[in-house]
């Protein structure tokens, strides 16, 4: 099937766009990759600092200089079920290299934050800013310069878009992404809903809550919503950057080792041939298709703004315009919840990844003559593997849907639009993800109900003034503010009051989790309202009007909203933001952070190559004490 016009288009206009900046970047990989091997450059003393710690084979097999050295940047700590069985991947990963000749070792560890952890919660301020910390952190493990291909362990929702900007940092090297899997599903995530709307009326108690939630979350690997962690799995297989179908193989299982085994022996085999750098995989058609398999799966709203940051750090620009106009184009091929009831152990075994990949492909949704780790073109994620007689096999994905309920074919979608929308009017540019919102509640125009924090929106909620058609506003909560926290605690709430019949919607400058869903929620309002944006303008009663088929975001009867003064953030809500909690080490990213649309980073809030002199005049209505103090 040709290439949709659309897809070649947006394509051909992100190429355009990206020219300069990918013209940059791809000349700096050629430099890196020209001066030569990165061990080749080392002094005496420098090699034999890094390789003292390693055993006599691996130190004889290291000197020799022509067999190739992982380098493995490893997301792992004990706070993300997702992330636990990294514990033991770095031996699995150094058994399997020796065996064809090379040697492995952790070049570094990076930060890994559990935003379920941290939902509701002061942390969860520091959430966002996590993910260029990991960038950042990946390139100082690999920045020891004794690799010769890079292997990146991480899963959740800040990590792998993290690990991804900091590695294409050493894009001259070849790279592979290895997950660990989902753990075995648990109660159905709509019971785990439905107790939680039913905790914030005060119908069940504590007790009652904890074990619904112990039921869903239960054991080691990836939450099975489809959150932004399991999204991060679908670009990754997508992107090229995976072996074919390892996204939702079980932790703790003979394949998934044997699959780590695979990534770090296609890592070394890449090392050895030199047939591609991650500079070569990643480039504005694997952005594309990362893209529209977010699309396609309904997959989170935290890609809006990752996808930014992580296309840059290749010198590919995107923004939500080009998003927007692939989700008009891409067929929803899945529901999986917080878009249907299934979880990804559901959405596996229905046909999962490779149906996904060979779907689309096929109907010319995206490019595939592209650069994987596999090789030329995208055919290879048509593959699922599996084991037989101890042995790893690939074989191809199924044809047909198991499960049409979880997972349809190109020609009999779910919706023949993806999950994400752009609506945008006088109150900003924001994004909305629709594939879990039913078509009845896409259009919402009600009376406004300002917050600056959850905690006064849910006491509102919980003393009833909330129970009418309304738009809950909830600002100063973007990347300048307080880091953009993810505001899923709201969700309940909201849900109840929709259930009740009122129209209702959600508008924020903040985020959502990919887990958040039936509600309408215009998310990412940009500009932000500490910077000035139109949401600093808004008062209690405007009437609002949020319709995601039409994207339109804008206040209706307000003559001329920005004529009126700026809401300044409260005093208590600019102290409580700075300090705490660690965010009082955070000062200097809300002070350079670029806007949700550009990715909210602090790693590309400069012109490459500038001196640092950032002639951008700090925002007046900013004041973080941090600074000052
Ligand atoms: O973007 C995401 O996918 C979320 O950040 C997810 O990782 C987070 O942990 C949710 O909050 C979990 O969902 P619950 O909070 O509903 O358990
Ligand atoms: S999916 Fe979310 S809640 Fe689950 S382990 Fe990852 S970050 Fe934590």
């Amino acid at each position: 099937m040709a290439l949709h016009p659309t897809v070649a288009a947006v394509t051909a206009r992100i190429i355009e766009k990206s020219r300069e900046t990918r013209a940059d970047y791809i000349r700096r990989m050629d430099a890196a990759r020209g001066s030569g091997a990165g061990r080749a450059k080392l002094s005496c003393a420098n090699w034999a600092h890094a390789f003292a710690g390693q055993t006599i084979a691996d130190k004889l097999t290291a000197m020799d200089g022509s067999k190739p050295n992982l380098g493995i940047v490893t997301a792992y700590n004990d706070m993300l079920s997702a992330h636990q069985p990294f514990e033991r991947f770095p031996d699995v990963v150094r058994k399997a290299v020796r065996e064809v000749g090379a040697t492995a070792q952790v070049a570094g560890g990076t930060p890994a934050m559990c935003d379920g952890v941290t939902q509701g919660r002061p942390g969860m301020e520091l959430s966002l800013f996590s993910r260029d910390l990991i960038a950042m952190s990946a390139g100082i493990a690999l920045t020891h310069d004794a690799f010769d291909a890079g292997l990146m362990l991480g899963v959740c929702d800040k990590i792998v878009p993290g690990l991804f900007m900091g590695a294409l940092a050493f894009g001259h090297l070849p790279v592979v992404f290895a997950p660990a899997g989902p753990m075995p599903s648990g109660i159905p995530n709509a019971e785990k809903a439905r107790v939680r709307a039913e905790y914030a009326q005060n119908k069940v108690d504590r007790q009652t809550l904890l074990e619904s939630e112990i039921g869903s979350y239960h054991s080691p690997g990836t939450c099975t919503f489809y959150g932004t962690a399991n999204s991060n799995q679908m670009m990754m297989e997508l992107g090229g950057l995976h072996m074919p179908s390892t996204a939702f193989v079980h932790p703790d299982t003979g394949l998934r080792d044997a699959l780590t085994a695979a990534a770090a022996k296609r890592a070394v085999e890449l090392a050895r041939s030199g047939e591609c750098r991650m500079a070569d995989v990643i480039d504005e058609k694997s952005i594309v298709n990362m893209i529209v398999a977010l699309l396609a799966t309904g997959g989170s709203t935290n890609h809006a703004i990752h996808l930014v940051a992580m296309a840059r750090a290749a010198g590919v620009l995107i923004d939500w315009t080009d998003m927007d106009e692939l989700s008009s184009v891409t067929p929803l091929l899945a529901r999986v919840y917080p878009n249907g009831s299934a979880d990804v152990n559901a959405f596996q075994a229905a046909g999962g990844v490779a149906f996904i990949a060979r779907e689309l492909a096929m109907a010319g949704n995206i490019h595939t003559d592209v650069t994987t780790i596999m090789g030329q073109g995208i055919q290879a994620y048509f593959q699922e593997p599996s084991m037989v007689d101890g042995e790893l096999v690939w074989r191809d994905g199924v044809q047909e849907s198991l499960d049409l309920d979880i997972l349809r074919p190109a020609s009999n979608p779910f919706d023949k639009e993806g999950g994400l929308r752009l609506v945008q009017g006088d109150l900003g540019r924001a994004v909305i993800k629709i594939s879990a919102v039913k078509p009845e509640n896409r259009i919402v125009q009600a009376p406004a109900a300002v917050f600056e924090t959850q905690e006064d929106a849910l006491q509102a909620f919980r003393d009833g003034k909330l129970f009418r058609d309304v738009v809950v506003v909830l600002r100063f909560q973007g990347p300048k503010a307080n880091g953009m926290p993810e505001l899923h605690s709201l969700s309940p709430a909201l849900s109840v009051i929709q259930d009740k019949g009122f129209k209702v919607a959600f508008v924020t400058d903040g985020r959502m989790s990919g887990a958040s869903g039936k509600t309408p929620a215009a998310i990412h309002v940009s500009p932000e309202a500490l910077a000035g944006g139109p949401l600093a303008h808004v008062q209690d009663g405007d009437i609002i009007r949020l319709d995601a088929e039409a994207g339109v975001l804008t206040t209706v009867g307000v003559p001329d909203l920005t004529a009126r003064p700026l809401a300044a953030r409260s005093a208590a809500n600019a102290e409580g933001s700075s300090w705490g909690y660690g965010r009082e080490l955070f000062g200097a990213f809300r002070h350079v952070v670029t806007t949700a649309e550009q990715g909210a980073t602090v790693c590309f809030a400069l012109p490459t190559g500038s001196r640092g002199n950032d002639d951008t005049p700090p925002n007046p209505n900013f004041v973080d004490r941090t600074v000052d103090a």
